[in-house]
């Protein structure tokens, strides 16, 4: 039976088949080479009776991040403001880059729209919608789009992600809490107020989940090592015509980003954004040796 860890209390593992969920404990040959099941995993379970099981085997890993540890992220909801606190433009551009080096898709929400001047965030949209980024702005008080969320994620476990204080923990329990009301989500699975916190997911509903911890805490740059590589994670830069078919956009001539950016076709923002985390990444790997 398949079915994918929803919950992680110890050496207890929650599993969810779609309509139950069993406490299994991990057995198998992953143990003894030391791979530890993670909450996200999609597993193979042996059935023990009413609601224990065997973990036997876990499925092959999408992704995998640290801090919180989960796996198998399909989509990230990178959470902004515009005022509060005041949006960082870098540290956008970091998660966009860090979630297209892990290969999942990716959602900006604008948080705090109530706060926010809507040629702000207009500006903002133009910015990331251009190049192909789904921006959802929304008020977790009084405008919050509950079917576009859900139409979202659907189908996909989604994790959250963003710098303290804009709105993430709200926007979660907005989510759960309207979707208990609604009956959807299962009584078991409700947050217990006073329990201690482990990573959980929540099952919006079949084959839908979202992480109840943020993912990329703490985050910096430790996913990508090469400087070289980081171009392959901005996606305006992709299919572009260089001169050089290895062209970093930098210094080498007849660059076809440069051009772009010199008429406004790709945002300055970005571009800038792109050789500052350039250079961060050169730094800290000539000062590794
Ligand atoms: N005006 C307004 N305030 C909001 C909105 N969403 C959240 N807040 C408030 O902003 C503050 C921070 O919200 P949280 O949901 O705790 O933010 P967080 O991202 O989970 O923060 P961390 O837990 O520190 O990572 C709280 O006081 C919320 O009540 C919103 O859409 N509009
Ligand atoms: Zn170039």
């Amino acid at each position: 039976m398949q079915g994918k860890i929803i919950k992680a209390q110890k050496e207890l593992y929650y599993v969810d088949i779609g309509n139950k969920i069993y406490m299994s404990k991990a057995r198998g040959n992953f143990r003894k080479k030391g791979i530890k099941p993670l909450v996200g995993d999609d597993v193979i379970i042996d059935i023990q009776d009413e609601d224990k099981a065997y973990i036997t085997e876990i499925l092959e890993r999408k992704n995998l991040i640290k801090r919180p540890n989960i796996s198998n992220v399909d989509q990230m909801l990178v959470f902004v403001t515009i005022n509060d606190p005041p949006l960082n433009l870098y540290n956008l551009d970091k998660y966009l880059a860090m979630c297209e080096y892990e290969n999942m898709d990716v959602v900006i929400i604008l948080s705090k729209k109530d706060l926010s001047p809507s040629e702000k965030v207009q500006n903002i949209k133009d910015i990331y919608e251009n190049i192909g980024y789904t921006i959802v702005s929304l008020d977790n008080y009084n405008d919050f789009p509950q079917e576009k969320i859900k139409e979202i994620l659907k189908n996909k476990t989604s994790a959250v992600s963003g710098a303290s204080g804009v709105g993430k923990s709200t926007f979660l329990n907005n989510l759960v809490e309207k979707e208990l009301e609604i009956g959807e989500i299962s009584e078991k699975l409700k947050r217990g107020k006073n329990t201690t916190r482990h990573t959980e997911i929540f099952a919006i509903e079949e084959n839908t989940f979202i992480f109840d911890t943020p993912g990329f805490d703490n985050f910096d740059f430790d996913f990508l090592e090469d400087e070289n590589n980081l171009k392959y994670t901005f996606r305006e830069m992709s299919n572009s015509k260089c001169k050089f078919n290895n062209c970093n956009h930098i210094n080498e001539p007849n660059c076809q980003v440069k051009g772009k950016v010199e008429i406004g076709q790709i945002a300055k923002s970005r571009y800038n954004n792109y050789l500052m985390m350039f250079n961060e990444l050169k730094n800290r790997r000539e000062n590794k040796w």
